[in-house]
Parts: C-alpha cells; structure tokens; sequence
C-alpha cells in the first residue's frame, strides 16, 4: 500500500489534462514504446519507477521529434522501456542530455550539447537569436523554412491520427503548411514578466514595514521569458521574432520596470504591443497613419490594419499576433467558402449550386473574419464571449463603413448563436469557428451540427482539440445518415496548418467540412 504523499504524486503523473501538452507527450511515450510494452509496465506497476536519478547525464539517440517541439529519444542499455524527452535535439543526432524530472514511462532532460548532428536538418548559422538554447521560446531556429512548414504539416497529419478517433481510411487530406511572409520580426505582442525580488515580497507582506528603498546600485531582477523547462524567468534584452517597434520599446520599459521595482508587491506580466497611431477624432478613417508606436497599457487601445481594413481593440483582448499573415489566412478561408470562385464552371456546378450569401462567425473577436468578408456576404452574425471584444467588433464594423445592419456582433457562448439566426438558410450560410485552445464544447457540436450549413471552416491554435472536435462532428454526422433521420453528412474536404508562429513549434490549422449527400 503506497503512502498518502505517494499515492497523491502518482495520481498526479496518471491523470493527465486530455488534449494538453502533457497528452500529446503521454501518446508518444506510447506510440514509441509500443502498447504492450505500457500496458505491461502498468501491469508490474513500474510505469512510474524513473530509473534516473535527478541530475543524471546521458547520451542518447534521437529517433523523432515530438509535436512539441522536442526530440525524443528511447533511453539506451535498460532492462524497460523508457523515453526521453529533450529540446533542441533532432531526429537522427547523438546527444548529450541531463535529467530534471521523472514521470511515467518518460523522463525530461536538459540538452547539454550535440555529438552527432544531423546536418540535414541542423544549421547553426540560421539562429538568430542569442537567447537560442536558453529561452523556451523559439526552438525550430536551427532548421531551414521549408523543414519548419514541413515538421508542422507532420504534427497536423499525427493530431489527426491520434486525437480524432477517426479511422485511416477517413484520415483527412493534409495539404502543404502554408508560410508566413515574415519569420522573424512578425510577433505583434510580447508578455515579458518578473517576480519580485523575494527579500522585497518578504519586506512588503509585513504591513507596519516602512516604505521599501529603491534596490540598491547593480542589483537587477530578470525581466523575459521562462527558461526552457522551467519556471525560471530568463532575462530578455530583445526578441527577434517581435516587430521592431516592440524590439525598440523594450530596453526603456525595463529600465523603467527596474527603477521602480521597490514599488511591485508582486511579479507582473508586462505587455507589449504593436499598434499603429490612432488619430484624434473618433471614428473617421480618413485619419489613418502608417506610424507605428508600442501600446504598454493594458487598458490602452491597439490599431491594426489588414489589407484595406482597420481593427482596433482593447491592448489585454485578443488579436492575433502575426499581422504578416492575416491576409493570407482570411483569403484561404474565403476560398474554402466561395471555392468556384477559383474553378471552371463545370467544376463548380458539381460541387455547390449556389454561393452562400450568411456567414456566421462564431468566436469572433475583434471580428477579424466577418469584417475582412463582409464584402462577399449579404449578412453577417458574430459571437464571442468578452464583452470587450464584442464592443470592439462592433466598434470596427463602423470603422470600416460596413452598412448598418450588416452585421450583427453578440455577447455569449458561441453555442447560442444559433438560435440567433432562424432566417439564415442553412444552405446558403457559411459557418466559421475560431476557439481558444480547449477547442468547442459538445453543445456547440450539436447545434452546429442541427443547424447544417453548406460550408464549416474550423480555425484552431491547438491541432489536438480541432482533432477531437472534428472527429466527433464527423461521427455524429454519420450517425445521423446510419439512423436514417437525415440523408446529408459532413465530409473532412482538407486540413492544412498556417504558420503563424514561425521559428515555434506552435502550429495554426485550417480544416474544411462540407455538408453532402451520404452517397456523394
Ligand atoms: C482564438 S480567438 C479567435 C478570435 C477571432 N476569430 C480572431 O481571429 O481574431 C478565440 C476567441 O473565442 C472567445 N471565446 C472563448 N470561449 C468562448 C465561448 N464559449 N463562446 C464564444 N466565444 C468564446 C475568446 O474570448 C476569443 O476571443
């Protein structure tokens, strides 16, 4: 009978978040080390008897690269199975690694250096970051462009295969990774944090302690990024990957953090955030600058443009962060929706009778989709749940002189749009989901799923929830056709992932269902 304490870390290390990080790991460990083999270790009950000690240096082969970014290698000479989980390393290399912590059937390690590098992958000199290695940002650096686009159409292709309960004979087309215009200097938001120096956080909880002194000359506190695998904040002087203006208001912002570093009781996110001017005058944009200034007030107002239209919003709501690539995301979306646009009419006959005419857009944001097609659509309805945001995405249809009426932003969950719009016909509206990470919940599932719209175009930041949520779209849907209460089901047309985030491992992806005939 194991101990409390024990029982609690087990439990700990066993029940991991579904579809996390921690998830995507766990499915490796698996996949590498075959099912018997876990099912065994479970069995014995040696899953969880790390046998490295803390500390431990090893050197390891690599065999593949994990959809998160790190290499994975089977730990040499054991009597078990067990994996290893390093950054910077690449399939194919001889590494050298050294143990911080242990969980089941896997072990993570710091990378200590290279002692065969796989040369068709690794080159050195493509890093541009001197924080490479330290910070756990920026991992893909050493790789070509091409190699990134690659390494992230492999981690939709595996998300599919692993997270949608699909089976292979419906795994969906994967289409190229498509780049994005800029791969450095294209991040137009940074959170740098720090704590407070722990004698201040010890000095300020004592209420009758007198006003704490300015720290003394030559004493510093890190203002950055965690260093990679901890929570350890490493001092960031500059960010490659952020645009320039947010690269030139850094070094000011920390001198100014530090001169009044006495005055924080805690550590503090900072923000910092790309932002053309906003001219005096309301709304009227024919007051448009191309000046760009950093926005460091989390209550301030952020100005963006994409291609002929504005977007402003709150600094602390979301946007998303790569400007370069907003215009070729949204022209993908839109010729997912309006595909005869790009083909003969033969071709378009056969594939929809008519365009849709209602675009529902649902976690809109700022209204970043429904404002950039509000061309090509007759109506338009938007949901999101921050008031914030839903303010600012109305606020941004007037910017941009969208006819009254046009389009209509609420505040809620996305799952009640649908009852919002009885008068959109199914068949002429085209559906698009943006979620945060945790993907959609089954409510939304099911009413997307009543609804039947021609088109869905689902966007996701986490390829793992999509999986998931497609693949229960798809099976209810082929439910439905299987009970006879309906003749139409969804189709998975495409998946293809959009680099938002170059020189990460983080992947952006666009997935393409159409509502068709059940024996098309
Ligand atoms: C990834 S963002 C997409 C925003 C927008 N489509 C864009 O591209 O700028 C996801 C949005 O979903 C919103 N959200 C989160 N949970 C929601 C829910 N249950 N219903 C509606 N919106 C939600 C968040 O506030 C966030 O603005």
């Amino acid at each position: 009978m194991l101990a409390k304490g024990a029982r609690k870390h087990r439990r700990k290390l066993v029940n991991i978040e579904p579809y996390s990080r921690d998830d995507v790991f766990w499915h490796e460990v698996i996949s590498l080390l075959g099912q018997e083999a876990v099912d065994k270790a479970v069995d014995d009950g040696t899953d969880l008897d790390a046998p490295f000690s803390f500390r431990e240096e090893l050197e390891l082969d690599i065999q593949r690269l994990s959809s998160n970014g790190e290499g994975l290698a089977i730990a040499p000479g054991l009597k078990r199975p067990w994996v290893i989980i390093v950054p910077f390393s690449l399939p194919g290399e001889k590494i050298r690694a050294r143990i911080y912590r242990n969980a089941r059937l896997h072990s993570y390690a710091d990378f200590l250096g290279v002692e065969l590098p796989n040369l068709s992958m690794r080159d050195m000199s493509r890093v541009n970051c001197k924080y490479f290695e330290e910070c756990g940002g920026c991992q893909y650096q050493m790789l070509s462009y091409e190699n990134q686009l690659d390494v992230k159409r492999d981690v939709v292709v595996n998300a599919y295969g692993t997270f949608s309960g699909l089976p292979s004979s419906l795994a969906p087309i994967v289409l190229p990774t498509a780049p994005s215009p800029l791969q450095y200097g294209y991040r137009t938001k940074i959170t740098p944090h720090f704590d407070a120096p722990v004698k201040l956080r010890r000095h300020q909880k004592k209420k009758s302690a007198p006003v704490p002194e300015p720290l003394p000359e030559g004493k510093t506190v890190a203002i950055g990024f965690n260093k990679v695998g901890t929570r350890e904040v490493l001092d960031i002087e500059e960010c490659p990957i952020a645009t320039a203006v947010i690269n030139k208001s850094l070094g000011p912002l920390r001198k100014e953090i530090l001169s009044k570093l006495h005055t924080y009781k805690k550590g503090v996110s900072l923000l910092l955030r790309d932002s053309l001017v906003i001219p005096e005058g309301g709304i009227d944009t024919t007051l448009t600058s191309d000046e760009h200034v950093c926005v460091t007030n989390h209550r301030g107002k952020v100005r963006e443009k994409v291609s002929d239209m504005l977007f402003e919003f709150n600094a602390s709501s979301f946007f998303q962060n790569n400007n370069s690539v907003l215009v070729p995301l949204v022209e993908y979306v839109k010729e997912a929706i309006f595909p005869f646009s790009s083909t003969t009419d033969a071709e378009a006959s056969t594939k929809q009778t008519s365009a849709p005419t209602h675009l529902v857009d649902a976690y809109c944001g700022a209204g970043l989709f429904s404002i950039m097609l509000s061309p090509y659509f007759q109506i338009i309805a938007g949901i999101e749940l921050s008031s914030e945001s839903i303010m600012a995405a109305t606020h941004n249809s007037q910017l941009n002189n969208l006819p009254t009426g046009k389009v209509t932003f609420r505040a809620g969950d996305a799952a009640h749009i649908f009852e919002t719009v009885p008068d959109f016909p199914p068949a002429g509206t085209a559906v698009i989901i943006d979620p945060p990470r945790k993907g959609c919940d089954e409510n939304f599932l099911d009413q997307l799923l009543e609804f039947k719209s021609a088109t869905v175009v689902y966007v996701s930041c986490n390829v793992h929830t999509q999986a998931r949520d497609i693949g229960m779209l798809l099976r209810k849907s082929a439910n439905e056709v299987e009970k006879g209460v309906e003749t139409r089901k969804y189709s998975l047309e495409s998946v293809r992932g959009f680099d938002l985030f170059p020189q990460t491992a983080h992947v952006e992806s666009v997935a393409v269902l159409r509502l068709i005939q059940s024996d098309a």
